[in-house]
């Protein structure tokens, strides 16, 4: 099972003062004045460029993609499975539940481009204990705005939902569009990356799993 929790960065190689219980994930770096250090930053990388950071058009910059980032990147600092708590009964229902077409944004951990797509989720409840659909969505939400792998957003997703709900069984498939094929390095735009992976009686079970995957496919 993946980490569900981000590995941030230790206390100790923070500078200044950590900010430990505000955070849902526990004690963990939340860098204080982590807008600054990223705008500064931006600034150094305009002026590495040959650009003039201090031009009208780019003066509020660095500021600008400061907030970007703590925004796009803000599931760094949140417990994926907090959404997935939210849980009720139905007793006689002892089918799947599947939840298509969940768009996400992430930014792939290499280039820091964004990959974007959608997250199909399907899971069988075990003793009719059901989530709410929209926590499905927020669960991948959370899972998306981190540096990420696509492979490693599929499993989180998947693990967080057996962790959770312990269904008898999930399957999540991820289908995506990586920035960094299509602009730069191979430029190849419009290249899909699908991801599956299967927990649970449906890896068991080859021919519930073709089924399920067809309907996660539509
Ligand atoms: N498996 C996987 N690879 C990814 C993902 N996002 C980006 N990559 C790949 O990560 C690889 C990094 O390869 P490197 O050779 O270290 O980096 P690079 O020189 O920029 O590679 P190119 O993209 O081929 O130019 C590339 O092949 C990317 O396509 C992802 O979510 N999953
Ligand atoms: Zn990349």
């Amino acid at each position: 099972m993946s980490k569900l929790t981000a590995d941030l960065v230790p206390l100790e190689t923070i500078r200044g003062k950590a900010i430990e219980e505000s955070c849902p994930i526990g004690p963990h770096s939340c860098p204080e004045d982590a807008a600054g250090r990223i705008a500064r930053a931006v600034r150094d990388i305009l002026v590495a460029l040959g650009e003039n950071p201090d031009r009208e058009g780019l003066l509020e910059t660095p500021d600008r993609v400061a907030r970007m980032y703590l925004d796009v990147l803000g599931g760094l600092h949140e417990d994926p499975r907090i959404h997935l708590r939210k849980q009720f009964s139905a007793d006689r229902h002892e089918g799947a539940v599947i939840v298509r077409d969940i768009r996400f944004h992430s930014m792939c951990e290499h280039h820091l481009l964004p990959f974007f797509g959608r997250a199909h989720v399907a899971y069988l409840p075990d003793g009719g204990r059901l989530t709410g659909l929209s926590k499905l969505a927020r669960t991948v939400g959370v899972l998306a705005r981190r540096p990420q792998l696509q492979e490693r957003l599929t499993d989180q997703i998947a693990d967080a939902i057996a962790e959770v709900l312990d269904p008898k069984a999930v399957m999540v498939l991820v289908e995506a569009e990586h920035m960094c094929m299509a602009m730069r390095g191979v430029r190849s735009p419009g290249s899909t990356t699908v991801t599956t992976v299967t927990r649970g009686l449906w890896q068991r079970d080859s021919a519930a799993r073709a089924e399920i995957l067809a309907l996660l496919r539509g």
